[in-house]
């Protein structure tokens, strides 16, 4: 029996969960009666949020004329649930050695089959095998579904907002079916992972975030709302395609782009004044450009910068207890941060100030140990045309020559840290990962964080192989563990802002905060870095088990709504008012958060007689 209950979630909770789902049903309901669902036969089985399959119980089939409409036998949620395993792993066993890519798309064909058909079993797959299913619906895969969108299209998901729909946005977004809308995420698909421009193709990524949302920090699939502003592309290859489904013209600029997006954020706020927003793979200049714009305006953040951020730090402050040092020591630490664009300028910000705090000096100071190194080399203030997000962190070149290149300055800084967010895979190469072999640290630490797998920065096979086996390594992407020479595991950690993103979403919407502040934002990062004990950090393992994703989550979200509680920002959520939330201790936010999470079972659709 492949059926268990996710770790930490108790049948009452489940309970719980199916309970408010019911009755956000009856709200929904429109007209008054026996059934909670106003929807009838053939209407309700092609619904995929009420659709039950075959788990469509006799009295259910009756009273909603679903009669006749079904094969007479009635399977339980369990028994589907095992059948849809059954033939994800026969897929899997009809597959093996075809191409990767290949076997990769039918598996989220099959998984985004499920979803049109039945959300409830497809939510629930996803929650009790994150692991296995996390890189198909999320990194990797879904980069390779934005690639190949114009021909996986099938059924539209989310909502499309382009520049022709200018002047309308306001009445469209009343188009949206649901009532309720807690979460968004937006991108304009400019900068797809490391995959660059893939316009309105890059609808993939909100989906896929949002499904990350569902399953760790339990956002009830209702109220989600993927978003793609589609504001032209740059991509010659895509505007050449006959089947391409965005519009084909150059990406809007400069004001032109700005009274879009503004006009946008606009109409989302006027009809849920409380959702939280999340922009992702933007390109940096809008990245930066929208985060300055609006984080001060409405409840949003910028995924790349700011989740990016505080996955590294923890990752970085691991690193310094995986030594085996005092995490005072994080201020002795030397980086050489790889790609200065939304993500590397957004962790080396972040980690400047951890240092300036821990240090007790100014941030100038702090930046003493930061390289930064962007596609014309190592960044310095001989550097003409430098991006102003760039400037605190030019080295003197009297240091190191202006424009070095990676090897150059791995030799000669011997970092402790060398972090990739450049998006090209391999830049970490033999050289540069066997200079690392010289580095001032014990236990020297890798991380090539670009997505996706092939624009990651080097293999975890090749950072253990040439740069020793006493590294701690970190991967954007999933890589298997890596078996050593010396009979121990080389520990592969997956350093995805998913560790993140989904409970400062969470956190600030039970909070009910109208901003997501840098402390909020902190908290998430000291959250997640002392998450783990110190025996599993001294073995490389950085962060959690992806397993624990709904555990982590729930931490990280009571982590973040305390610390808005304590900026005095907090202006509660449904029943909970802000003095409720003030009175609560770190137990009982955390349990506020699990309460609150969604969980799919199958809820009654009609009342009992
Ligand atoms: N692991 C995660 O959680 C995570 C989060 C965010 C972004 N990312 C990944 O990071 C990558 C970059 O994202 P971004 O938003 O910062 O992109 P970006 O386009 O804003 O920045 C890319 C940067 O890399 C630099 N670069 C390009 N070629 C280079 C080279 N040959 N050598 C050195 N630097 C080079 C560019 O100059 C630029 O500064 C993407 O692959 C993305 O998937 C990962
Ligand atoms: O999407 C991811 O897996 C992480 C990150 O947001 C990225 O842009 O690469
Ligand atoms: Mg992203």
């Amino acid at each position: 029996m492949m059926w268990r209950n996710i770790a930490g979630f108790s049948k009452a909770a489940a309970a719980a969960a199916a309970r408010t789902r019911g009755s956000r049903r009856c709200l929904s309901t429109a007209i008054p009666g026996p059934c909670i669902v106003h929807k009838r036969g053939a209407d309700i089985l092609h619904d995929p949020w009420f659709n039950k399959d075959t788990g469509f119980p006799l009295t259910e089939r009756d009273r909603l004329g679903l009669r006749g409409l079904l094969p007479p036998r009635v399977i339980s949620f369990e028994q589907q649930y095992d059948r849809f395993i059954e033939s994800f792993r026969s897929l899997e066993r009809n597959t093996k050695g075809q191409p990767e890519n290949v076997v990769s798309l039918a598996k989220w064909r099959i998984l985004n089959r499920l979803h049109d058909r039945n959300e409830t079993l497809y939510y629930r797959v996803l929650i009790d095998n994150i692991k296995d299913f996390a890189p198909i619906i999320y990194t990797p895969t879904v980069g390779l579904v934005c690639q190949n969108y114009s021909g996986l299209y099938r059924r539209p998901r989310g909502m499309y907002f382009s520049a022709k729909d200018k002047g309308e946005m306001m009445s469209m977004i009343y188009n949206w079916p649901a009532q309720k809308v807690d979460m968004i995420v937006i991108t304009d698909g400019s900068r797809i992972l490391g995959l660059g421009d893939l316009g309105v193709q890059g609808i993939g990524i909100p989906i896929g975030k949002l499904d990350m949302y569902v399953a760790a920090a339990g956002i009830n699939p209702q109220r989600v709302l993927p978003i793609m502003l589609d504001v032209g592309t740059n991509n010659e290859k895509l505007l050449q395609n006959p089947l391409y489904l965005g519009l084909r013209q150059p990406r809007l600029e400069g004001e032109e782009y700005l009274e879009i997006i503004d006009e946008f954020m606009e109409a989302v706020y006027t009809r849920w004044p409380k959702a939280v927003v999340q922009f992702e793979d933007f390109q940096a200049k809008w990245a930066f450009g929208t985060l300055e714009r609006y984080r001060k305006k409405f409840c949003m953040f910028n995924d790349d910068v700011q989740g990016t951020a505080g996955v590294a730090l923890a990752g970085l402050l691991g690193t310094v207890r995986a030594q085996g040092r005092p995490l005072s020591d994080f201020v002795n630490q030397k980086i050489v941060v790889v790609g200065a664009g939304s993500a590397g300028l957004g962790v080396t910000k972040t980690a400047v100030q951890a240092v300036a705090r821990m240090a007790g000096i100014s941030e100038i100071a702090a930046t003493k140990n930061f390289y930064l190194i962007d596609k014309d080399g190592l960044v310095t203030t001989e550097r003409t045309k430098l991006d102003p997000g760039a400037v605190p962190f030019a080295k003197n070149p009297a240091e190191i020559r202006e424009g070095a290149s990676i090897v150059e300055v791995v030799k000669t800084v011997r970092p402790h840290v060398l972090l990739g967010l450049s998006g090209v895979g391999g830049i970490f190469n033999e050289e540069v990962l066997k200079a690392m072999r010289e580095s001032d640290s014990c236990k020297p630490a890798i991380f090539a964080m670009s997505n996706p797998t092939l624009n990651a920065e080097c293999t975890a096979a090749d950072a253990f192989k040439h740069a020793g086996e006493n590294i701690v390594f970190g991967s954007g992407s999933p890589f298997e563990n890596v078996e050593l020479e010396n009979g121990k595991v080389g520990h592969v950690n997956q350093a995805n802002n998913m560790y993140l993103f989904p409970g400062i979403g969470l956190g600030t919407l039970l909070s009910g905060a109208r901003v997501v502040t840098d402390g909020m934002l902190l908290a998430a990062s000291e959250c997640l870095a002392s998450y783990m004990t110190d025996e599993e950090v001294q073995k490389g393992i950085l962060y959690p088990s992806i397993n624990n994703i709904r555990h982590i989550t729930a931490e990280v979200g009571a982590a973040v709504l305390r610390a808005a509680v304590s900026e005095d920002i907090v202006e509660g959520h449904g029943d909970v008012g802000p003095k409720d939330l003030s009175h609560m201790s770190k137990e009982e936010t955390v349990n506020y958060i699990t309460r609150n999470m969604w969980f799919p079972i199958y809820s009654p659709l009609v009342h009992e007689k």
